[in-house]
């Protein structure tokens, strides 16, 4: 059995005495993309670094396609979209710039389908420094794919995109995964991370404060939402004594209810058989769940507020930790 695309176990990196990484561990299968997630400093640079090799562990063991990381004859194997892009090349033609990461590999892209890919046909005889922010962009995707890499670490790979270049851009990463390239993916953008990942770690402060598939981090979270239209004046009092489980019910404006509470089948069925039973029609009946953007900003929010993550004094942010965190 081939060995997993990324393992971390117990890494630790420390500058001076800042500790930015601070003991995690978590592995990548191939054909799978993990999201790194975290607020700005959290330790995902400093932790993809260590896996491309380009920066040293203090302690832990990192394996990268069952390999030290540092090891030349990874270099081929191993696709790398940084977060500056292609800083460093800006005089050559964009085709010139991906025709010289192609001579590097072994069996490389056709340049000319991956600049028509990335959308890129009509600026490949332009200047790198002439093209736009986003340009640039694809451009360092396709530096990153062009040698048939089996992994890839894509850090903030669509920022600066316009839409439909994101959207271009998540096909493709879904496509890559597909034929079995591990992906690590570093995103602000939760949405991209809930669309593409099927695992999300994220970091806080160096650590590893949530880790699982985004269902089970959405899942994990117990606030749910149903909402309804109906007459006015309901008696939403003898709605929330009518469930079995402690509900927030309140209209909000006239006419339109909400159902606060962990949503499951038993809760739904419940608030439509007390609408059959008032003889109420319930018009508009939708479910809400939580998104991965809400997890993360309610996690993150409670962590600012001072106690550490994984904390035992059972504080808030440690009563959210448990909650979201599905650790494997
Ligand atoms: N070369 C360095 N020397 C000293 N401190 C550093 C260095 N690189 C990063 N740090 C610090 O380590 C911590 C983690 O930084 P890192 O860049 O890994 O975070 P990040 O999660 O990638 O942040 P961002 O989302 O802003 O890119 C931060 O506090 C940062 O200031």
């Amino acid at each position: 059995m081939s060995s997993p695309a990324v393992e971390v176990f117990e890494l630790v990196k420390s500058y001076g005495s800042h500790r930015a990484v601070d003991d995690i561990s978590f592995s990548v299968e191939r054909g799978q993309l993990l999201a790194l997630l975290g607020t700005n400093g959290a330790g995902k640079t400093t932790t993809i670094e260590i896996c491309e090799g380009f920066r040293t562990a203090d302690s832990g063991v990192v394996r990268v396609l069952g390999q030290h990381p540092a090891t030349a004859s990874l270099r081929p194997r191993v696709g790398v979209m940084l977060q500056d892009g292609v800083g460093g090349y800006t005089g050559a033609k964009a085709r010139e710039m991906l025709a010289l990461f192609a001579a590097y590999a072994a069996d490389p892209l056709p340049v000319d389908e991956l600049l028509a890919v990335v959308g890129l046909s009509d600026a490949a005889d332009r200047p790198v420094k002439r093209l736009s922010g986003g340009q640039q962009q694809r451009l360092s995707l396709a530096m990153a794919l062009v040698g048939r890499p089996e992994l890839l670490f894509l850090d903030e790979p669509t920022t600066g995109m316009d839409p439909q270049a994101r959207r271009t851009t998540w096909e493709l990463i879904r496509r890559l995964r597909g034929d079995g390239v591990g992906i690590v993916l570093t995103t602000h953008y939760l949405d991209e991370a809930e669309g593409l990942a099927d695992d999300v770690v994220v970091l806080h402060a160096g650590q590893i404060v949530a880790h699982g598939s985004p269902a089970e981090l959405t899942h994990a979270d117990s606030a749910g939402k149903i909402r309804f239209s109906a007459r006015p004046g309901l008696d939403v009092a003898g709605l929330r004594a009518y469930l079995a489980t402690p509900a927030e019910v309140r209209e909000e404006t006239a006419g339109q209810y909400l159902v606060a509470a962990p949503v499951t089948p038993q809760l739904l069925a419940a608030v439509t058989a007390w609408c059959a039973r008032e003889n109420v029609l319930a018009e508009g009946l939708t479910v809400e769940r939580r998104r991965l953007e809400d997890v993360f900003l309610a996690l993150t929010a409670e962590l600012a507020t001072g106690a550490p993550p994984g904390s035992a004094d059972g504080g808030p942010a440690d009563e959210l930790s448990r909650r979201t965190r599905v650790i494997r």
